[in-house]
């Protein structure tokens, strides 16, 4: 339920005929019976309650989000976490969403708009194995992270969804670039949302799409980092039957795909960050095995306990301190999480 609905509760339940029980593991959170369907109930519509697995929450409630962070979500549409994410983090902080394809990114846009929650995120289609832009920390405290080069190009204003005939036309034509080369690697992120304090109004370009040295990073990187990766999505029940018609290339793919976006998560992650690794698959291949191969190559990589996990209907993972959602054991689809944090080199 988004934080501040709760007095309505009463008339939420009078509304879609049904009783929200609290789920008393995760705060916020009720579930519903499965028959019913909240997505043209005016609660809904109105932005008070929101539908997401209570694993899911409980992957974002493991960063530890508090106000003031700079959050990267390296895999971030549609968005359900995202959005949770923004309503942790009140009105200070930002957070950054990424994800490489463009019309999941776009109704991602829509939900924040939807439940305005947009003030202090900026949305980028691009590759998360890649993806290298610094957090626009543009609060006093970490001034010393700003780079003080002369700025002449143009500056951001206030977004609207209405562009200028010029930067659609701009922004069409870089599209084009991208799907013709079909990598995104060497091409700046596309910005495809930024709200009035998420740091880019007023902006020049150059800032915008400055990088970030591994120097840098370590204190000027991004305070928590989500890397929800794409997986074969079979520890949901919805999405079983895909995972059947798929084969072992694609689970050879996925894999190799999550380990590089782990990898470029954790390089974006300021020293003493934290990071969590999620996926919604149930094989050791792309959860544990990941885990393990990572840690191998990355000796400031810290594997974190969960302490919020003794209350809960989870089990471990095959690696000590990881976690494990199933639908037997916690009523909710599976999942895998793992939190890492960054120790200095
Ligand atoms: C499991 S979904 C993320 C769900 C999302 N975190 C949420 O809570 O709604 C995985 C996402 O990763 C994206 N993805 C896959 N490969 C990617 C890559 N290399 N870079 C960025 N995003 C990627 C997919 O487009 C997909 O939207």
């Amino acid at each position: 339920m988004k934080p501040g609905s709760e007095a309505e509760i009463e008339g939420i339940e009078a509304e879609i005929k049904c009783k929200l029980e609290k789920v008393n593991w995760l705060p916020g959170f009720y579930s519903l019976r499965p028959d019913i369907l909240i997505a043209n109930s005016k609660s809904y519509l109105d932005g008070k309650i929101y539908g997401i697995d209570a694993a899911s929450g409980a992957a974002v409630s493991v960063l530890n989000i508090s106000p003031g962070d700079h959050v990267l979500d390296l895999c971030a549409a549609p968005g359900a976490k995202l959005c949770m994410m923004l309503d942790l983090l009140g009105d200070s902080g930002s957070v950054t969403g990424v994800d490489v394809a463009r019309h999941r990114l776009a109704a991602c846009r829509t939900m924040l708009q939807k439940y305005s929650l947009g003030d202090r995120c900026r949305l980028f289609v691009a590759d998360g194995t890649t993806f290298s832009l610094a957090p626009l920390r543009v609060d006093s405290r970490s001034r010393s992270c700003e780079s003080s080069f002369e700025e002449k190009d143009e500056r951001f204003r206030e977004w609207t969804s209405r562009r200028p005939w010029k930067e659609r036309k701009r922004a069409a034509k870089a599209r084009e670039t991208m799907s013709l080369k079909s990598v995104t690697t060497s091409e700046n992120p596309e910005l495809i949302f930024y709200g009035r304090h998420s740091g880019v109004v007023g902006l020049s370009k150059n800032k915008l799409y400055k990088t970030m040295s591994d120097l840098e990073v370590s204190s000027c990187g991004y305070d928590k980092v989500l890397v929800d990766a794409e997986c074969t999505h079979d520890g949901s029940v919805k999405h079983i039957q895909k995972f059947e018609n798929w084969g072992w290339t694609t689970l050879q793919r996925r894999v190799l795909d999550a380990l590089k976006l782990l990898r470029n998560g954790f390089r974006l992650l300021k020293v003493g960050g934290l990071l969590v690794y999620s996926t919604c698959s149930l094989t050791v291949a792309q959860n544990e095995d990941i885990v393990e191969q990572f840690l191998k190559e990355n000796a400031s990589a810290e594997l974190q306990e969960i302490n919020e996990a003794e209350e809960w209907p989870c089990k471990s993972g095959r690696i000590p301190k990881t976690l494990r959602f199933d639908p037997l054991t916690s009523q909710t689809s599976g999942l895998f999480v793992a939190k890492f944090t960054k120790l200095a080199a």
